[in-house]
């Protein structure tokens, strides 16, 4: 087991935060943590590093307690930029984990090789750029090699050249084997890079998988729409025409097959789109749609 987190409770005076929270990660997978501005993201997430108590609940990393300072070994924690000092540079904030954690220099310059920092390692934090400070967070979440890390709105301030990258890097250690729990507002990134998402609402969480919810949609405009159209039906083959276009979604049947009948029909294809219906239509479900009762606790 690499996180479980049991029956956790957490109210600031009289405003219930989280009101039971139970989930577990057994395998190494990146996971998304989500919900919107004030839903409890922070809280739990400091509560599993034990930087806060909870009020009632148990957790485990990695088999121990959370309360083993120990688990710091083998686990790493990137919280918000306000963690950093600004007038110490990139390389004392690493040099400070190395020391504690026993770690190299060589691992240290190896760390900010691949995070893309060394160009600005020697600098003070407080000529740094929000983007170049998300880096820093994000070489000192990485260099203890861990197995298991917890990621506050990593891909936050990142420019688009950046978010590719901070994605690849975090796609690359999941390919290593390190599990990855993450904030993010950024629901396109959490398409691109997680497997399954933790929707916080009112306290209580949603647990999805996106290969559940995920759908993709073909949107195809035709020459001969009604002809298509019959000829897609006779083919057992689902298909709706909307606005003129045929929609047909990819778990009733691969786009090969859908094209073969067309072509056979002598239909000529105008275009085809793509849609793919991905965690910001569950997000808007989830939080704009849903009511109180259709939460489930998991
Ligand atoms: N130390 C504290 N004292 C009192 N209330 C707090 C404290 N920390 C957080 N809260 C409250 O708890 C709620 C959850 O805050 P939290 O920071 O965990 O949310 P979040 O989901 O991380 O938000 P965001 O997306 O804005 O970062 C908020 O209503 C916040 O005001």
């Amino acid at each position: 087991m690499i996180l479980s987190v049991k029956d956790v409770y957490k109210s600031y005076g009289k405003e219930h935060v989280l009101r039971g929270i139970t989930f577990e990660i057994e395998e190494p997978q990146i996971i998304a943590l989500v919900g919107p501005n004030g839903s409890g993201k922070s809280t739990l997430m400091n509560i599993i590093t034990n930087l806060l108590p909870a009020d009632k609940g148990k957790v485990t990393v990695l088999g121990k307690n959370n309360r083993d300072p120990n688990i710091f070994r083998e686990i790493s924690f990137m919280q918000d930029n306000t963690v950093l000092y600004d007038y110490l540079t990139g390389y004392d904030h690493l040099q400070f984990i190395c020391d504690v954690q026993g770690l190299s220099k060589k691992q240290l310059l190896a760390t900010a090789d691949r995070i893309g920092i060394t160009s600005y390692l020697n600098k003070k934090v407080k000529n740094y750029s929000l983007g170049m400070k998300q880096h820093l967070l994000l070489a000192m979440a990485v260099v203890n090699k861990p197995k298991l890390m917890i990621l506050d709105e990593p891909l936050n301030g990142l420019d688009p050249t950046s978010a590719i990258r901070v994605r690849e890097l975090l796609l690359a250690l999941r390919d290593e084997g390190t599990t990855i729990l993450l904030s993010s507002h950024n629901l396109a990134e959490i398409d691109r890079v997680t497997s399954s998402i933790l929707f916080l609402k009112k306290g209580n969480l949603i647990q999805e998988n996106m290969e559940e919810f995920e759908q993709v949609r073909y949107q195809i405009a035709v020459d001969k729409t009604e002809k298509a159209e019959k000829a897609l039906i006779a083919a057992s083959i689902p298909v709706e025409v909307v606005d003129g276009r045929l929609h047909i979604y990819r778990r009733d049947v691969g786009l090969d097959k859908v094209l073969h009948i067309l072509n056979r029909e002598y239909i000529v294809i105008d275009d085809i789109e793509k849609k793919v219906f991905g965690s910001e239509e569950r997000y808007r479900k989830i939080f704009t749609e849903a009511k109180a009762d259709e939460l489930v606790q998991v």
